[in-house]
């Protein structure tokens, strides 16, 4: 039997995150990816010089297309880019039923360039969150959900929760990528009952575009398999390590992580604690 999963994401022309990352990942764990872009941005490694949003309708006819046909064991979404889009993603995401949805909530790129209107966030919380098994934010996407800086937290334990509740209860998996300073990368899943921690070593490289991307389809290609959150969460993670650890350079700024490295690495540099 093909395993199947749906990004719901925009373009990246530069090929290191969104829609081609989604689908590189998908690829690479062997699942079959199709896609619904909802944006085409123009971007490289050194930022954004423009977006152009995809007609509702378009977007509808492209779910519709895939779910009718081909079915998805899951689906992630990444950038949304506004109220309208989240709100027609929302009601599809319903509809159809999809019971594996990961949403990774995109509002800005690493190079600052917004990938979301500021005024779509409640709707992204209200109307797409509750739809959602998971829920991967990073530091300074927690902190525009929560109103709160990370500062105002003494752990990164006590965020995730936080994050739980403003995201109406669903598990949530805080990136601890954005931490200063830090030797250890850590990751927390929250889902209500258990904080799970998920930690590799800081590998030194500006080679981290698409990161967050990548993160999010490989649970997703994971959790299409089958694969448990908690396992799913791990396995995406060695998977991201490897592909930070190979980066090659393309490009001038923020070069992307390389998909295959799995391919060539099975060392395992992730550690999962799961606090009671
Ligand atoms: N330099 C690094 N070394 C090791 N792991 C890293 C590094 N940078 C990011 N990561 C890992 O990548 C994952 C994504 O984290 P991050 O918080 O950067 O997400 P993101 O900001 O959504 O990504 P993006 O940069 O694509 O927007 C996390 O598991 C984080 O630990
Ligand atoms: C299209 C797109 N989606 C997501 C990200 C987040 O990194 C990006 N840079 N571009």
């Amino acid at each position: 039997m093909t395993i199947k999963a749906m990004t719901i994401a925009g373009s990246d022309s530069g090929g290191g995150a969104g829609i081609q990352a989604d689908l590189k990942t998908f690829q690479e764990l062997g699942v079959f990816g199709t896609s619904v872009i909802t944006a085409i941005t123009a971007q490289n490694t050194l930022g954004v010089t423009d977006v152009h949003p995809i007609p509702v309708l378009t977007i509808e006819e492209q779910f519709k297309a895939v779910i009718t046909d081909i079915g998805a064991d899951a689906v992630k979404t990444g950038m949304l880019y506004d109220k309208e889009r989240i709100e027609a993603i929302a009601d599809l995401v319903s509809r159809h039923q999809v019971t594996n949805l990961i949403v990774d909530p995109v509002m800005v790129t690493t190079t600052g360039s917004p990938l979301l209107k500021e005024d779509a966030q409640d709707t992204l919380i209200k109307k797409l969150f509750p739809l959602a098994i998971l829920v991967t934010p990073n530091i300074p996407e927690a902190e525009a959900i929560l109103s709160k800086k990370r500062e105002d937290f003494d752990k990164l334990e006590d965020m995730a929760k936080a994050l739980y509740h403003a995201c109406g209860g669903v598990p949530v998996l805080l990136k601890g990528g954005h931490e200063a300073r830090a030797e250890f990368m850590t990751d927390v899943l929250f889902t209500g009952q258990t904080s799970v921690l998920y930690t590799s070593p800081r590998i030194d490289t500006t080679h981290t575009h698409g990161t967050g991307c990548t993160y999010a389809a490989a649970i997703t290609a994971f959790i299409a398999q089958g694969v448990k959150l908690e396992s799913a969460i791990f396995k995406a993670k060695e998977f991201l390590h490897v592909a930070i650890e190979q980066a090659k350079p393309v490009g001038e700024g923020a070069g992307p992580v390389h998909h295959s490295a799995h391919r060539e690495s099975s060392i395992s540099d992730v550690n999962m604690e799961v606090l009671t």
